[in-house]
Formats: structure tokens, C-alpha cells, sequence
């Protein structure tokens, strides 16, 4: 037996951070005592990250930066991943699972920012001010009460009424607007908002469609051009979802024909990998057309607060091994015991790792001083503390048990 400390000193654990992640999120590695952190301000390419990726432990993205399986099979020492936003569409959920890596996110602290920009686009667009707004800048003088309307007494139809929905609920309201929603699961109505039975009929009833639903199978082109025509003519449209959600040629056709009064568009099928690349869209030709840069989120208080937000769960997470809030790890957090070796082991859910896992201490005489298994449908994890006669023999062991993934010794 030995008392040897196996794991990495911190400024030997790499932080890889892309996509200029937020100053905060720098200052919380660093005061927890890593070091270590290689920092990038754009999104990298797969063969760039792949290069960038191969010795990282832990990397920090935004939505831009794709993390396919292929990066996963390159990064051998990953074991998190720290999504500076909330979407995790951009990560291969299932690739990282298979190969233990734990995906955190920040579910929360920009949707307030989203909720905010929508509205405001919303009252420019039933004002026509983007088109006056270009116009004047082209020096013309439009000044006329045509196509402008109060927001008050407009019916909002918000896709999605989860956090940034709700929210946009309930601002929209206070302006004097009837609020409608479309949701997959029953939601309980904020105020005097009203779930729709269907998407149709919240198309259908809706002077202004907001759509605030995740990137899956479903939302792709959920709004389409049969959706399109079910809004009313002159109707407007907010996407500060996804870019896959609306189909941007049969929006533009419909922007042509002035079916859709206006639209405002923060989030694209395709966009551009850093500030430098130029911005395509057929939108670009259309006045009446809000078009952002995939800065619904992006204030400072709320990049801020994401920063430290997830920098947080990397640090707990390589310090002691803690996963809560992980959107594809089971959830575990174990208080830390004094004088004890903690050891993390991640393994496919299948019958009998536990006791195998518990035969080779019993066998080898170690303590085990505190254990907490916790699974979902695809992964079993266990953080163990055993005794300071802990030996490495009884990790090569462990590493050997059936259905392992990943086991590393934290202290
Ligand atoms: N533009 C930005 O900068 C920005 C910022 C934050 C979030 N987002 C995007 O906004 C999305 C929503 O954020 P949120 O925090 O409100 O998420 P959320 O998970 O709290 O809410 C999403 C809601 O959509 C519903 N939904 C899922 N699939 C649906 C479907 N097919 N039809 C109807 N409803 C469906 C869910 O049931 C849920 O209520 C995020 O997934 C992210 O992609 C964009
Ligand atoms: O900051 C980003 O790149 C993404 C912001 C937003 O789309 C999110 O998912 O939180």
C-alpha cells in the first residue's frame, strides 16, 4: 500500500477557452489555482480544435464551437465541458457521454437579456422604425403614420415557454399585449397568457410570433412556409432561438411578398465563425428585417455572470468531483471527508459495477469512507473516498472492472 497522491497538480490541468468566453470566467479558474488555460477569442474549426483539444482536461465554448464525436475521440484527457450559454445542441451530447466527459451549461443567466431584446424588437417592427431608420440614413424623409401600430392591445404568440418565453410573458404583458403560447409540455400560464391546443391556431390568432424552443429534431423549420402562411398577413417575426427553426429562404420570400410585416433575426442557419467572416443571408436585402449578430444574450451582465456561473461548475467538478446541473452526467455531489482519497469512476449503467467495484476494496482491506453512486439511462457514476491506505494497484483494478469509461483519482 501506498499514501501516493496520483492526481494532477492544478497548473498541470488544462482549461481550453474559446469563443472570448467572458473575463469572469478567466478570474474564477485563476482563483481557484488554475493556470493553466489556453484562450481563444473566436470559434476553432474541427482540425484546429482537434489540434488545440489533445491535451486539454476541460474546455469552455459558446454556440459556435461544434464538438462532434470525431473531437471527442481526439481529446483523451477531456473529462468536462463547459458551455458559456445555455444551448448544448453544438455538443454531441451522446459522443461526450460515451466518452465520460461531463457537459455543463448556464441555463439561466442570459435569458432575461433575450427576453429584454425581443420586446424591444417587437415595438420597433410595429413602428416600421427599421425601414424609417434606414431610410433617414440614406437621407429620406418618410414621415408617416402608415404601417406604424402601438404594441398595446397586440396579440403576442410565443413558441416555447420555458425560461426566456415566460419571461417575454410577462414583459409583454405589462406593455398591454394578450399573450398566447404553443409549448410540447403543459405549462402553467403566467399573468393572463393562454396555452394554444396547437401551433396553427397560435399562427393563426398571433400580430406578433416569437420563437423560443431549443434546437432538436422537432424545431427543425418548425416555421416553414406552410407556417408562414398560417400567420396573418402583416404579422411579424422574432427568432432568438435557433437558427435551424425558421426556414430563412421561405421567410425572405415572404418578407418579398409583405405577408410578414417585418421580421427580426438574431440566430442563423449558418454563421460566420468569428467577427472577421462576412455575414450571409438573404435577409440582408430587406429593411424591415432586425438583423443581430447571435446577441440576444449578449450583455455584460449576462456574459458576466455565465463566466463565473460555469467556470464554477468546471472548478467544483474537477476539485471534487461534483456534477450537479450537468445536462448528461448523473447528478452527484459528496461533501469532502478529512484524510481520505476521493476517487471518481464512470462507467456504462450495467448491473453489477458497483459490487465489483466494492469487491476489489473489501479484497485489498481499504476503508471505503464515503461512496455516492448515482445513474441515468446510459451512464453510472461513483464518487468513492477510501482510506489514506489506498493503493494504485486497487485503481488498475478499478480501471479494469466491466464497463468502465473513465476513472481518475482527484486527491
Ligand atoms: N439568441 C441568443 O443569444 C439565445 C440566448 C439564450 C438562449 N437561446 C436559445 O433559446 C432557447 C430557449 O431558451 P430557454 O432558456 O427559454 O429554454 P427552456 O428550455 O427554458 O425553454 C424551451 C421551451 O421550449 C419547449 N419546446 C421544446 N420543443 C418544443 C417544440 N417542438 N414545440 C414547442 N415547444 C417546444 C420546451 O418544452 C420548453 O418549455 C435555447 O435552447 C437556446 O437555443 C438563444
Ligand atoms: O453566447 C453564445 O454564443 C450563445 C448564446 C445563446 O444562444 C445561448 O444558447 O445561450
Amino acid at each position: 500500500m501506498t499514501d501516493s497522491k496520483t492526481s494532477l497538480n492544478k497548473d498541470k490541468i488544462k482549461f481550453l477557452l474559446l469563443e472570448g468566453v467572458h473575463q469572469s470566467a478567466v478570474d474564477s479558474l485563476k482563483n481557484a489555482g488554475y493556470t493553466n488555460i489556453e484562450y481563444h477569442k473566436a470559434a476553432l474549426n474541427e482540425d484546429e480544435l482537434i489540434e488545440a483539444i489533445k491535451d486539454a482536461h476541460f474546455v469552455g465554448l459558446r454556440s459556435r464551437t461544434q464538438l462532434t464525436r470525431k473531437v471527442f475521440e481526439n481529446a483523451p484527457k477531456l473529462v468536462a465541458a463547459g458551455c458559456f450559454c445555455i444551448g448544448t445542441n453544438q455538443v454531441d451530447l451522446q459522443a461526450a457521454t460515451e466518452h465520460g466527459v461531463a457537459v455543463f451549461n448556464a441555463p439561466y443567466s442570459n435569458t432575461r437579456s433575450v427576453a429584454e431584446l425581443v420586446i424591444a424588437e417587437a415595438i420597433l417592427l410595429l413602428r416600421g422604425i427599421p425601414a424609417k431608420n434606414a431610410g433617414c440614413h440614406r437621407g429620406e424623409w418618410q414621415k408617416s403614420a402608415e404601417g406604424s401600430f402601438e404594441i398595446r392591445g397586440k396579440t403576442l404568440g410565443i413558441i416555447g415557454y420555458g425560461s426566456i418565453g415566460s419571461q417575454m410573458s410577462v414583459l409583454a404583458e405589462s406593455l398591454g399585449m394578450r399573450v398566447f403560447f404553443y409549448d410540447v409540455i403543459n405549462r402553467l400560464p403566467l399573468g393572463n397568457a393562454v396555452q394554444c391546443k396547437s401551433l396553427n391556431e397560435l399562427l393563426a390568432k398571433s400580430d406578433v410570433v416569437s420563437l423560443h424552443v431549443p434546437e432538436t429534431g422537432a424545431t427543425k423549420n418548425m416555421i416553414g412556409e406552410r407556417e408562414i402562411n398560417a400567420m396573418k398577413k402583416g404579422a411579424i417575426l422574432l427568432n432568438a432561438s435557433r437558427g435551424t427553426v425558421v426556414d430563412i429562404d421561405a421567410l425572405a420570400a415572404a418578407m418579398e411578398s409583405g405577408h410578414i410585416a417585418g421580421c427580426a433575426i438574431d440566430v442563423f442557419p449558418v454563421e460566420p465563425k468569428g467577427n472577421n467572416e462576412e455575414f450571409q443571408s438573404p435577409l440582408r436585402a430587406f429593411d424591415n428585417a432586425i438583423l443581430t449578430p447571435h446577441i440576444g444574450g449578449s450583455t455584460m451582465e449576462a456574459q458576466e455572470n455565465i463566466g463565473f456561473e460555469v467556470a464554477e461548475k468546471l472548478v467544483k467538478y474537477s476539485d471534487n468531483g461534483t456534477t450537479i446541473t450537468s445536462v448528461n452526467f448523473p447528478e452527484v455531489a459528496l461533501p469532502s471527508h478529512d484524510k481520505v482519497h476521493r476517487l471518481l469512476h464512470v462507467h456504462k449503467n450495467v448491473p453489477g459495477v458497483l459490487t465489483a467495484i466494492n469487491k476489489i476494496f473489501s479484497e485489498s482491506d481499504i476503508n471505503i469512507c464515503g461512496q455516492y453512486l448515482q445513474t441515468n439511462d446510459k451512464l453510472g457514476y461513483v464518487i468513492l473516498d477510501v482510506d489514506r491506505a489506498y493503493s494504485e494497484m486497487a485503481l488498475e483494478q478499478l480501471r479494469k472492472v466491466t464497463g468502465t469509461i473513465r476513472c481518475r483519482v482527484l486527491f
